[in-house]
């Protein structure tokens, strides 16, 4: 995929104009510490340490293969589902161990839910992709009047309810790239999740929908901790609250996203945002 290499004088202007403010807030939904993951006696991640914040977007940024989907699937195991994947270390929700023998990972994932870089609603009506995991989870005593409100609140909170409202019905596969993905994201709002995670979101739309989805994320933050990875350092600079960046397994910084696309503190940062490598 091609990646936008945009210079440091474009990103300051993206920064002026919108005059982003920094984060503040200071409670830790999610910690990362000393995270390896081995795929087979392959090393990929070194040891990350990292903390998620509430109410905060974290975009993961870097080189083809550096490591960032890998960490990504660490925070709602979906490590697990890959047979040469292991995974060491402590990753903590709210304060617990999410390798915990007790828990169940099928609530961790209604709790820290996905998005993923190419949509993929079920192959289902758009009110059965939303009503899928409520159902599934007991949020609801299959009881339709309040199956209809978590659907179309978690469409309208998407952004989508205005555009499929009279269509219901309709298989979700027949959605635009950007819709689906829109649906997606409202599939994993349905399961109240604490956590999203976007790997790649918007890698197969087009502007106008990567735009909508964009606006999206902005407003989701209100609500949820955020962590996205993306090719696209535009894209960080433009959502994102704080960026690591990761080159070779490690995680070289994170910092607030201003600082590290204007004043990056490691070398390797400043060349991989400058376009020297990538
Ligand atoms: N299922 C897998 N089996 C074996 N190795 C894997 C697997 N998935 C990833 N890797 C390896 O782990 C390393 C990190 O890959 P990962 O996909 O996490 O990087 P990335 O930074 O997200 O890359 P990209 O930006 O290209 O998506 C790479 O060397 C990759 O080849």
């Amino acid at each position: 995929m091609k990646m936008e290499q945009p210079t440091m004088g474009a990103m300051q202007m993206s920064f002026d104009d919108k005059q982003k403010v920094s984060a503040t807030s200071s409670t830790i939904k999610m910690s990362a510490r000393d995270v390896k993951v081995f795929y087979g006696d392959t090393e990929a991640l070194h040891g990350i340490n990292m903390d998620l914040y509430e109410n905060e977007v974290v975009a993961f940024i870097g080189p083809s293969g550096c490591g960032k989907s890998t960490f990504l699937r660490c925070f709602n195991r979906m490590n697990d589902t890959i047979d040469s994947a292991r995974v060491t270390g402590e990753i903590l929700l709210d304060g617990r161990d999410i390798h915990d023998k007790k828990l169940d990972v099928v609530q961790l994932r209604a709790q820290v839910g996905m998005v993923f870089q190419k949509p993929n609603p079920f192959p289902k009506s758009i009110y059965e992709n939303i009503a899928y995991g409520p159902r599934l989870h007991g949020l609801v005593d299959n009881n339709k009047s309040d199956l209809d409100e978590i659907v179309e609140t978690s469409l309208q909170r998407a952004g989508l309810w205005k555009e499929v409202k009279d269509r219901l019905d309709a298989p979700g596969t027949g959605l635009s790239g950007g819709q689906q993905q829109r649906l997606c994201i409202a599939r994993a709002i349905a399961v109240s999740p604490e956590v999203i995670l976007m790997d790649e979101p918007c890698s197969a739309l087009d502007p106008i929908a990567t735009s909508i989805i964009e606006e999206l994320i902005d407003e989701l933050k209100g609500s949820y901790t955020i962590a996205i990875v993306t090719h696209n350092m535009q894209q960080a600079a433009r959502v994102s609250d704080k960026t690591g960046f990761f080159h070779l397994g490690d995680l070289v910084e994170i910092n607030e996203t201003r600082e590290i696309f204007t004043n990056p503190k490691d070398s390797r940062t400043e060349d991989y945002i400058t376009g020297r490598f990538g």
